[in-house]
């Protein structure tokens, strides 16, 4: 499944997708985030994350992440990422009001390049952060209504409902997909799915393990 993370610069985009690749069996710790006095990198363009996951159903997904900038200047190339992805997580940053204000305009930014069969998940980061809190959860309850997505609150830091988010999106996706809301297309790559019959039995190659491998 491909999925995008958007949201404006500095919500904690990289560091929700970092600690969420980090949860994988095996995976590597995150890197420690620089301290408070410290700027972050800021992501440049698109980068690109991915985690494999064993469904309860059978099925083995892989989930596809574009982490895309959250700055205006690299807006070009993250539009062109918007095209192949069935799922989309909107972030803001529960203590800047500003990046709450601007969730509709990201939505309405996937809309015009993807079309409406994308799958919306609203994201307010950070929600450590309590004492500096300026969006309150359900005044962003009910934003998600009206965007017709479901809602979650997140912190990398405290690793609190990162596999939570992920797997919601995960569940709504392929939820679309066996009602029918969304089709696989030829010309799409928002999901992909690779048959286990499909791929050839020589020991050189990759035995992709479950139902099939999106
Ligand atoms: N308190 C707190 N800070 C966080 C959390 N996640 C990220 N941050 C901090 O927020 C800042 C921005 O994080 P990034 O992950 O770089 O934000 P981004 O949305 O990817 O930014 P761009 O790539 O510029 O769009 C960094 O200083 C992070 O340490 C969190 O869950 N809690």
């Amino acid at each position: 499944f491909g999925s995008c993370c958007s949201g404006t610069r500095g919500v904690g985009k990289t560091a929700l997708l970092r600690r969420y690749v980090a949860g994988a069996p095996g995976a590597a710790e995150p890197e420690p985030e620089p301290g408070a006095e410290a700027e972050a990198e800021p992501t440049v363009g698109v980068e690109f994350y991915s985690r494999a996951r064993q469904l309860p159903a059978g099925p083995r997904v892989k989930l596809q992440l574009w982490d895309t900038a959250g700055q205006e200047r690299f807006r070009c190339i993250t539009r062109s990422f918007y095209r192949n992805v069935a799922g989309v997580l909107l972030v803001y940053d529960v203590t800047n009001r500003k990046s709450f204000e601007h969730i509709q305009d990201w939505h309405a930014e996937v809309l015009a390049t993807q079309g409406p069969k994308v799958i919306f998940l609203l994201v307010g980061h950070k929600s450590d952060l309590q004492s500096s809190r300026c969006v309150s959860s359900q005044e962003a309850e009910e934003l998600a209504t009206s965007l017709g997505s479901a809602f979650i609150e997140t912190s990398a830091r405290n690793n609190c409902n990162v596999e939570m988010a992920f797997d919601t999106l995960t569940d709504a996706i392929l939820q679309a997909l066996q009602q029918g809301d969304m089709e696989l297309g030829e010309d799409w790559g928002g999901v992909r799915l690779i048959h286990k019959a499909q791929v050839p039995s020589s020991p050189s190659r990759k035995q992709h393990a479950g139902l099939c491998q999106c």
